[in-house]
């Protein structure tokens, strides 16, 4: 049964513009993992059943409430959880708007086909030589940025990470490390991800027109820093674009998909947004959690001082290196937990190419079926006691059940910068640990949903360098 559901991008659902107009649905842990059992046993068996769950109002269906959730103060999640709790693990509902902010060629939004060649040619950036190359960078950048806040005070957790994996993204992709071009494709890339989440009316006051006419600066600007590298004007770029480039230039090429220089443009802006935020939130969570969990905090404090002294007493060299990241086994649970808890993209969708049936429910060809990871985090049958940070729990390396840990996703679209994005948060967490003490500053409770699940308060703390207190 699962084949009839394709893959479609990632935060297709949430990102873009709140979904395409037609149903959809969001299934729970244990319709989850029978669906997939259900499917690897080649079951399938036609009912009549339609999920339970309202379709709301013509045409806008349920938008009004979903965009009322997003901006509420419980949360965006509680539009999910109130249905949930009223209708069941598997529910429909109907919301309006798509957009593809970040083009039609982007890997969020192509097609199965296409997908499949825009993937297969962007997996081969992910090596793990480009992954070293990132824990340099962005450990250089965390290092200037914590002697940065030298002066002691308060911090907004989230801020600083935003600006942080921001520039790490645009040095690994395009080399832009500075200057007025990076300032205003920072500022332009926010347009862009807030109009996401904008209603879609095509109105020069509202946020929606302004992420578009964002989006069109942006491809502006990347055609011409394309063409400059055409002309062989920034020949000693080690970037991704350039991988993508050489490789369409190169006569020996291995018969992979050539990439268009719109499909190299969107994907581009694609793998900032995909990178950026996510990675920014889910440093912001960790710290939040660590900053409430005395017992986990000391364990990682204790961990991170012997892994800085062995750093110390082995070499002399500067910057963290992924053998050292590769060194913090607990700091890697730490990671884990965080994003179990946080759920930074709570649920993906998928879009049913078939009619199908999902545990006695008919599902339409057309519909969206989103997977709810976060109900998933938090099942007490999956994870004992889960709403306690407990890095602990992963001691066991086969402690996770099948389709139980989903924060990077699951099958052909799986997230393609997992490594990196557990790389910057080792980093961060290792730097921050062993360069200041920190104390949170306010109440950590209220969540918002940007792009992805946030803290509204952006994580406040105070902080004092650790030389100066021992
Ligand atoms: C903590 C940080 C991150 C989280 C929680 C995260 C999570 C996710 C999730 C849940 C998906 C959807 C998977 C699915 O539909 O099955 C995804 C897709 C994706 N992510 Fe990440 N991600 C993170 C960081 C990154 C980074 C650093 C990059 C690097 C550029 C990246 C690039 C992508 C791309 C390109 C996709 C689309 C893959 C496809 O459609 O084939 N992500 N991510």
């Amino acid at each position: 049964m699962f084949e009839v559901l394709v893959e479609v991008g990632p935060y297709g659902l949430c990102l873009y513009a709140i979904l395409g107009v037609g149903a959809f649905v969001f299934v729970a842990s244990e319709l989850w993992k029978k669906m997939v059992l259900r499917q690897l046993n080649g079951e399938y068996s036609g009912t009549s059943n339609i999920p339970p769950g309202s379709l709301g109002l013509p045409f806008i269906g349920e938008t009004i409430q979903f965009m009322a959730a997003i901006n509420g103060d419980k949360g965006f999640y509680d539009f999910v959880r109130v249905r949930s709790e009223r209708y069941g693990n598997c529910f429909k509902t109907n919301i309006f708007g798509e957009t593809h902010l970040v083009g039609n060629q982007s890997l969020l939004c192509a097609s199965p086909h296409h997908h499949k060649l825009l993937r297969a040619r962007l997996i081969n950036l992910f090596s793990s030589n480009s992954i070293s190359l990132l824990v340099k960078q962005f450990d250089q950048l965390v290092v200037d940025a914590l002697n940065g806040w030298e002066h002691g005070g308060t911090i907004i957790v989230l801020d600083e990470a935003l600006k942080i994996t921001f520039k790490a993204m645009c040095k690994m992709l395009l080399s832009l490390e500075s200057g007025v071009e990076l300032e205003l494709l920072q500022e332009d890339v926010s347009q862009v991800c807030k109009a996401m989440l904008a209603f879609p009316l095509r109105f020069p006051w509202t946020g929606f027109y302004k992420g578009l006419q964002a989006r069109k600066r942006i491809m502006s600007t990347l055609e011409k820093i394309i063409s400059r590298r055409r002309r062989g004007l920034d020949p000693n770029s080690r970037d991704f674009l350039q991988c993508l480039l050489a490789k369409d230039d190169n006569s020996t090429f291995d018969g992979m998909h050539r990439l268009t220089d719109a499909e190299i443009q969107d994907n581009i802006l694609t793998m900032i947004i995909a990178g950026q935020d996510t990675t920014a939130s889910a440093i912001t969570w960790m710290v939040k959690y660590l900053g409430e969990n005395e017992e986990a905090l000391e364990a990682i404090k204790a961990k991170q001082a012997e892994q800085r002294q062995l750093a110390e007493n082995t070499s002399k060299k500067s910057f963290l290196t992924l053998d050292d990241l590769n060194e913090m086994p607990y700091a890697s649970k730490v990671i884990k937990e965080s994003l179990r808890m946080a759920s930074v993209v709570p649920w993906f969708p998928r879009l049913v190419l078939e009619d199908c049936e999902i545990e006695g429910y008919n599902i339409k060809k057309g519909w969206n079926v989103n997977i709810d990871a976060r109900s998933i985090h938090l099942d007490s049958m999956l994870y004992n006691e889960p709403n306690n940070f407990n890095p602990s729990r992963f001691d066991d390396e086969h402690f996770c059940k099948p389709y139980s840990f989903l924060a990077f996703g699951m099958g052909a679209r799986t997230c393609l910068g997992i490594n990196m994005a557990k790389a910057m948060m080792l980093v961060f967490l290792h730097r921050l640990l062993t360069t200041y003490k920190q104390v949170i500053d306010s109440d950590l409770s209220i969540e918002k949903w940007a792009l992805f699940s946030r803290l509204r308060s952006g994580c406040p703390v105070q902080l004092s360098r650790i030389s100066n207190i021992e």
